[in-house]
This record gives C-alpha cells, structure tokens and sequence, in this order.
C-alpha cells in the first residue's frame, strides 16, 4: 500500500499529541503483504478525518489506534503512552479508560436498555466513572438529550430503537465519561445525507466542549469539509 496525506497535521511543541504514528504496518497473515500507514501526529482537541477506498486499511488502523490489535512494526503513542509496549490487558485498560469508541455496527448490547449501553463505559473503567458529574446516570441523560433522543426511548431495549437512534446512543457510549479521544469507524453508512450531516455536527460539537480528539474513518470524501484535518489510505498494489 502506498498511503499519501492530505495536510495532516505536524507535531508542535507542548503538551503529548492525543495521537502520535511512526513507521506502523500490520500483518494480518503470511499470504498477504502489510499494510502500512503513514506518520500522522493528531495535536489535543483536534478533529482528523481519514479516508480510503473499502479495503485500504481503515478498520485496521483504527483497530491498531485502539490497541485492539498490535502492530508487526512501528510505534503508536496515545497520550503520550506507548501502547505498543503494552501488553493486551493493559492495552484494554488504557482504551477503557481514554478512549471512546464508535464501530461501524454499533456494537451495541442487545439484552440492555439505551440509557444501560450509555452507561456502560462507566462499569469498566473507575476513571471514566469518576468523570461524570455528578454521576453515570445523570450524564447519560444529558447526553440523552443532547443527541436528541426522546426520552421514552431510554428504558427501551436498544433492538427497537432506529438504526439512526443507536448510532447516537453509540455515540452517547463513546462521549460519556469525557474520553481523550473518540474513534468513529463509519457510524454514519447507514444515514441518509441529511441524518448524516446532523450526526456529525453534534458530536464534533460535543466533542469540542469536552476538549476531545476526534479520529473519524469514513470512505465518504464529501464529509471531510466538517474536519481541520484529514488523510488518505490508499488501496494496496497488487
Ligand atoms: N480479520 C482479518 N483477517 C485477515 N485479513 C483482514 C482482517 N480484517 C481485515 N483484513 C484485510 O486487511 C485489509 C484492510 O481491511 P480493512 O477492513 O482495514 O479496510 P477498510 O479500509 O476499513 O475497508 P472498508 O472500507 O471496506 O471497511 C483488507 O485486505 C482485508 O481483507
């Protein structure tokens, strides 16, 4: 793969980037050659598009951000933590405690209400527990609220909510807790131009309150104007 950016943003000094690459690949078997991604330093609070055809690398990258997975090389600062050099279970740790994931399918816990998935992080992580004010429960509504759904729909199971209703309650699960950085894989597929549009200006609005990071994976290009930054994966040679 030969991966190009598109002004992505450069390390300035101060304060550790909320995310920091160098010279990271993976390899997911022995027939297929790595993929590789570029350098990429996203600064504290800033908003970072990337982008790609189906295929380039977008899940994996997000998967090695997250330290879902680990890389074949390279390194990967979050926060100025190198999670690289972590094990899986600490890798687990960090992500629970800093970083908010959005996945393309939601990932949603069926048996569980809205308002219990929203919650959720807090059950795993004390840190993001101890961030909401003045408790889970409470922030839950508010971001409830401001992500516009009804309130009739929190006690409900979220298998009958809308597709647009759980991605915003996923969104509610990645936010709450005030997350460094959110991780956004494709959340908005599934919506129609203007639910998509809606969707994207309020989380980068939340997000901006709470002074987060936000990596957002779309192969959509035309969502890019929302962002300061953006970058592009391209498809591998063959
Ligand atoms: N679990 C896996 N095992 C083996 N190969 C994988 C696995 N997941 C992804 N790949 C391969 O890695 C490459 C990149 O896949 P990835 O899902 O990261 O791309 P993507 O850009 O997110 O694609 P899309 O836009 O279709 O979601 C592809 O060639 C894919 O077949």
């Amino acid at each position: 793969m030969t991966p190009t950016t598109e002004s992505a943003p450069h390390r300035a000094p101060g304060p550790a980037p909320a995310i920091e690459t160098t010279g990271l690949s993976h390899c997911w078997d022995s027939e297929h050659s790595p993929i590789t991604f570029p350098d990429l330093t996203l600064p504290a609070g800033e908003h970072l598009f990337l982008h790609g055809p189906s295929g380039s690398g977008k899940s994996t990258f997000l998967s090695l951000l997250s330290g879902m997975l680990s890389p074949s090389t390279g390194g990967i600062g979050i926060l100025g933590t190198p999670i690289h050099q972590l094990n899986a279970g600490d890798r687990d740790r960090f992500r629970a405690d800093h970083i908010g994931v959005i996945f393309q399918q939601f990932n949603l816990v069926p048996y569980l209400s809205a308002e219990a998935n929203v919650t959720l992080p807090c059950r795993l992580s004390a840190s993001r527990r101890d961030a909401t004010d003045p408790d889970p429960t409470r922030e839950a509504h508010r971001l409830l609220t401001a992500l516009a759904i009804p309130k009739d729909c929190w006690p409900r199971s979220v298998t009958r909510l809308s597709i647009g209703q759980q991605q915003r309650i996923a969104a509610a699960r990645a936010l709450i807790g005030g997350p460094e950085i959110i991780l956004a894989d494709e959340p908005t597929s599934a919506l129609d131009s203007d639910n998509r549009d809606r969707f994207l200006d309020l989380l980068l609005t939340l997000a901006e309150e709470r002074n987060t990071s936000v990596l957002f994976v779309s192969h959509d290009r035309s969502l890019a104007q929302h962002f300061t930054h953006q970058v592009r994966l391209t498809e591998p040679e063959l």
